[in-house]
């Protein structure tokens, strides 16, 4: 099936089946299948070196599988990735540019290298698109970190994809600059684009409409923020208190409870059954007067969580 027909079908932008790979004796994707719905922002988190740019890579035909299957934009990955790479913007974890070229000089120079027609009007619409038509003059080594990234996100839209794949897009962004640039993902899925994009942010994971967790190289859940935080099963309750580090360590070694986080002057603890967590905050309150209430757990309680339970497999771990 072509690409058009795939979106006219309002068929699945990515959708790969087992997907295996190895580098050596290191088993990097395991037995992964992903769907991403045309126009959705679909969120790839896990641990560092868990597989997530290997999987992308292998998605828009830059890496061959060992073995599995699949589409992408309804070309097939094994056979159609120079139709794939046409049709798709893949930001890299290290996008480069000219420092002492100006943003349209960098856009026109990327749009050079593809042999892009009509050059000047592609540059001219990426930077439309992108809102950066103020600072099309502006020398990229003044840039600052966000706008560095817009641009990044103008020269992987240079060739209109249907598809973006951003491999950790805003990786030492500042907040609003990030704000920004998720602000312009929902704008570009609106208009029917797919985007899949791995990160380590919570805040950018609550804005994908799908998630998918990995780790070391399995897919451990996926699904909405919703259903991967019920899938989970975990009652969580918020502590507030003095000394709680102290009382962190202590009801870690408490029976039944799965995990402790402390949130600067809150304390989180999950267990799977309830009763667990009033039971141990009854081991450890003696005197310390804490105050604890149940909480929604929330998806960076399951992220934790989720890490701990999956075992290293290939020694990733810093
Ligand atoms: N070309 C390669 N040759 C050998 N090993 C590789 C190669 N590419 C990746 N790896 C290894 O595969 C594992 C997964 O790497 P990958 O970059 O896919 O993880 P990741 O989830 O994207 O990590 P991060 O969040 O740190 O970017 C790592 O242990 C990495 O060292």
């Amino acid at each position: 099936m072509n690409a058009d027909a795939v979106a006219d079908a309002g068929g699945y932008a990515i959708d790969v089946r087992n997907l295996n790979k190895s580098f050596g004796d290191k088993h990097v994707v395991n037995d992964v299948s992903l769907q991403v719905a045309r126009g959705e922002i679909f969120g790839f988190l896990g641990p560092n070196g868990s597989g997530k740019t290997t999987m992308i890579r292998m998605m828009c035909g830059l890496l061959t599988p060992d073995s599995g299957s699949g589409t992408c934009l309804g070309y097939d990955i094994l056979r159609e990735a120079a139709l794939i790479k046409r049709n798709v913007g893949y930001m890299t974890q290290r996008f480069s540019f000219w420092e002492d070229l100006t943003i349209r000089e960098n856009l026109d120079f990327i749009a050079r290298i593809f042999e892009m027609p009509d050059r000047r009007n592609a540059v001219d619409q990426a930077l439309e698109s992108l809102q950066l038509q103020s600072r099309a003059g502006q020398l990229t080594a003044s840039l600052s970190g966000g706008w560095k990234q817009r641009l990044a996100l103008a020269a992987c839209m240079l060739h209109k994809p249907r598809l973006l794949l951003l491999d950790e897009p805003t990786a030492g962004v500042d907040p609003v600059a990030r704000r920004d640039f998720w602000d312009e993902l929902h704008r570009l899925a609106a208009e029917g684009i797919s985007v899949l994009v791995s990160t380590h942010y919570m805040d950018e994971a609550e804005r994908c409409h799908k998630l998918a967790y990995i780790a070391y190289g399995k897919l451990m859940a996926h699904g909405t923020a919703q259903e991967i935080i019920a899938g989970q099963g975990l009652t969580t309750w918020e502590v507030r208190g003095a000394h709680l580090t102290e009382i962190s360590e202590q009801l870690r070694q408490c029976e039944g409870i799965a995990q402790t986080v402390v949130f600067g002057s809150t304390l989180h603890v999950s267990a799977r059954h309830p009763h667990a967590i009033e039971a141990a905050l009854a081991q450890v309150d003696a005197g310390k007067s804490l105050q604890a209430g149940p909480v929604d757990t929330g998806l960076e309680d399951v992220f934790i969580y989720m890490m701990s339970q999956s075992s290293d497999n290939f020694g990733a771990r810093p």
